[in-house]
């Protein structure tokens, strides 16, 4: 397949001294930064009341709508970033898979991928032409977020986390079929593997050039493969996604969850920072990832449904792991959840900036 080549960006100078940009370098910054994943959602009143009576897609697909959602918690709190609202699966739709959000069930894909004619089915089209909402929603965001001075994340999925959802047709606990195919019909999980890279690497590229200014690759559900499989099916097409994006000029977070026996081979791929689940305190992930990689986490999303005794002691316990080093950047080590109080999320931003103001 042809790829086609990474465009040059004049690097974008706004907010490149903010303590989130600067820590994405591995500079010292006047504060550990915070930011959530899943910090605009249903927690959040706003969501839920401009969520009332729209689908997910076409919030994602209306500009005004994107950046409004995107906006919320920055309005509410002082985060150190803004990510895109937006969905790792966007791009599946476009390359002719039906998706669906289907409320309380989560993400449904009515034709999903069985035979290797399915992979080769597939499209592969240009970005802009075919998800212009986007670059539109971007620059959008950036008008409000650049006065502000904070900077907006841009993100895609990874080629394994969205072949999950393209094989399995919807969430999955074990992954069989997807593990069943890429064993049974290696071939076309590399093309398939092949034609997400080529998509997203495409989609990143158009984020940036409409202004994100940092971007995370959300590799969730990778945690599943043991090494091996991961090096022999995974690895090659992440790895060009990553080299590819790095090109863009804005720093990478590669993030995936239950990846602990992953992360020498996941941190090899040299994204400037690794994004690290709850179950790895950070200065043993630190010993597993390369030298001068940021790590990105890790408290468990749940310990902001409180009390706020343990979410203190904890949010203590890992900033004395990490230990006045530059490179971490505080977040949850998976998205928010639904069931979060505002005030917790609020409380817990305040409290890592004044524990960690120089
Ligand atoms: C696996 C995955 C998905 N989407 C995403 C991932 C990777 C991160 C992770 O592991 O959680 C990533 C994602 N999804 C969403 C964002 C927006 C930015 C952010 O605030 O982090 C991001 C970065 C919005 C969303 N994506 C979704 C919602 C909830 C939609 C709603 O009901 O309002 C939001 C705010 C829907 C979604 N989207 C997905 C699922 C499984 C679901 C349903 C489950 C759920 O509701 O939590 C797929």
């Amino acid at each position: 397949m042809t790829r086609p080549s990474t465009p040059v960006l004049t690097p974008d100078p706004t907010n490149r001294d903010s303590a989130f940009l600067k820590t994405m370098r591995g500079e010292a910054a006047p504060h550990t930064p915070v930011w959530f994943m899943r910090q605009a959602g249903r927690y959040m009143p706003e969501y839920r009341a401009l969520r009332a009576g729209r689908s997910m897609l076409e919030c994602i697909r209306t500009p005004e709508l994107a950046a409004e959602i995107t906006l919320q918690p920055i309005k509410a709190m002082p985060m150190d970033a803004a990510i895109l609202f937006n969905d790792i699966l966007t791009p599946l739709p476009v390359m002719g898979l039906d998706l669906d959000f289907v409320g309380g069930v989560g993400p449904q894909i009515s034709n999903r991928i069985e035979t290797p004619f399915d992979v080769d089915r597939l499209g592969v089209p240009a970005a802009a032409e075919v998800m212009p909402y986007t670059a539109e929603s971007i620059r959008l965001v950036r008008q409000e977020l650049d006065p502000r001075g904070v900077p907006l994340i841009g993100f895609v999925g990874a080629p394994f986390t969205l072949a999950s959802y393209a094989i399995e047709g919807k969430g999955s606990r074990n992954y069989e079929r997807t593990k069943r195919f890429m064993y049974g019909e290696p071939a076309a999980w590399h093309r398939l593997m092949d034609k997400f890279e080529t998509i997203l690497a495409d989609y990143l590229a158009e984020q940036v050039k409409a202004g994100a200014q940092a971007v995370q690759i959300f590799d969730s559900w990778v945690g599943a493969l043991s090494i091996y499989d991961y090096v022999t099916f995974v690895k090659p097409a992440t790895g060009r996604l990553i080299e590819r994006t790095k090109k863009l000029g804005v720093p990478v977070i590669y993030f995936g969850t239950s990846t602990h026996h992953l992360l020498p081979q996941m941190s090899s791929l040299g994204s400037d920072v690794m994004g690290i689940d709850w179950r790895t305190p950070l200065n043993d992930a630190w010993k597993l990832i390369q030298p001068g990689q940021g790590v990105q986490g890790n408290l468990d999303p749940l310990l902001l449904q409180g009390p706020w005794r343990e979410l203190k002691h904890q949010t203590d316990r890992i900033l004395a792991e990490v230990d006045g080093r530059p490179g971490h950047i505080f977040n949850v080590g998976h998205g928010l959840l639904p069931e979060t109080p505002v005030d917790m999320v609020r409380r817990l931003v305040d409290y890592v900036h004044e524990q960690t103001a120089k």
